[in-house]
């Protein structure tokens, strides 16, 4: 078999290295060539590789919860994701532990006879400074841009322009934008509607304004201005996890990345994850 695969296990997760070393066996059985990443590489004696690494690989499988999948998409670029279900939600991993040595097997197989598998694109969002010279990695969950902390005392003057039209501007907890995959995230504890995957579109939403709009959706292409002011400091976060410190009054812009997500194998029932979520 000519297919290569790189295999991530949630780190200090000994239910996922196990799974993990299942895998490689399976998988180099049937003549693939198979990496894991350097916190899994002691635990299960294969050859390791940083994560990053794996983008040049056919199929990437990400073994946790959603933190770990996000992770994963972060480093990978457009590499095929596959997800394997061991957290607490598991929204975005759509495969039971018990089926995994099946589905990769069988993916695995099948990218070596045709070269390609069925995928489904989740988009991205991308932020940078529009004075300054940044940009976050892609989002595939939200954008959020908020002041030094949340709670009284630490929001900012948020103002959100849609293609150079003014929406909303309040002072707030901060301002996040969402994917359809983020919707079901931190988008949904904030009131902001679920998007059905179906439905392409970005939604911006207010996080505890004083002066509040509702939660706006709009179409992909839109481009999304965030201008945070009256603050001493201000932050734009990718996911929860990579941030950039603004110095305020600042300017952000959201708009789609070049790069999707590309995710493989069975996929989830969205009406059915809803009942994950609290
Ligand atoms: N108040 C909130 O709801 C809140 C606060 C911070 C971050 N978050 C979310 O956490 C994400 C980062 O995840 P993490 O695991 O690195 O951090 P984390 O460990 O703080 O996990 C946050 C929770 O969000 C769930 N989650 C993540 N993406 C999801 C999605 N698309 N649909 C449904 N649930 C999802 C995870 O399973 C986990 O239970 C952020 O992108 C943000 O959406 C939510
Ligand atoms: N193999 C790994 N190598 C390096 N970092 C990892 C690895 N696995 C997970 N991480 C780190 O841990 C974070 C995700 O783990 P987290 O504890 O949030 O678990 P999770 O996958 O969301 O599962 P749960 O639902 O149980 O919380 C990632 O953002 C990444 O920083």
């Amino acid at each position: 078999m000519d297919v290569a695969v790189g295999i991530v296990a949630q780190r200090d997760n000994e239910r996922a290295q196990a799974l993990a070393a299942s895998l490689v066996d399976a998988l180099e059985r049937e003549g693939a060539s198979v990496v894991v990443d350097d916190a899994t590489g002691g635990a299960v004696g294969t050859s390791a590789v940083p994560v990053a690494a794996m983008a040049s690989r056919d199929l990437v499988v990400s073994i946790g919860g959603d933190g770990t999948l996000l992770f994963v998409a972060r480093e990978v670029g457009s590499t095929p994701i596959l997800g394997i279900n061991l957290g607490e939600v598991g929204f975005l991993n759509a495969v039971a532990p018990d089926d995994a040595l099946g589905v990769v097997t069988e993916l695995a197989a099948e990218l070596d006879e045709t070269g390609t598998v069925a995928e489904r694109e989740l988009a991205r969002l991308r932020a940078t400074g529009v004075e300054t010279d940044w940009t976050l990695e892609p989002a595939l969950n939200e954008i959020v841009v908020h002041g030094p902390r949340r709670g009284s005392g630490g929001g900012a003057t948020v103002g959100i322009d849609i293609d150079g039209q003014r929406y909303a501007e309040s002072h707030a907890d901060g301002v996040l934008v969402a994917t359809p995959t983020g919707s079901t995230a931190y988008n949904l504890s904030e009131g902001g509607p679920l998007v059905h995957p179906s439905a392409e579109s970005l939604v911006v939403a207010q996080m505890a304004a004083t002066e509040s709009m509702p939660p706006l959706v709009v179409e992909p292409e839109t481009e999304i201005t965030l201008t945070v002011s009256e603050t001493e400091a201000a932050y734009a976060i990718s996911d929860g996890r990579n941030r950039q410190r603004l110095d305020p009054p600042a300017e952000v812009s959201v708009s789609l990345a070049n790069e999707a997500v590309r995710l493989v194998g069975p996929q989830a029932n969205f009406f059915d994850g809803l009942d994950k979520l609290e």
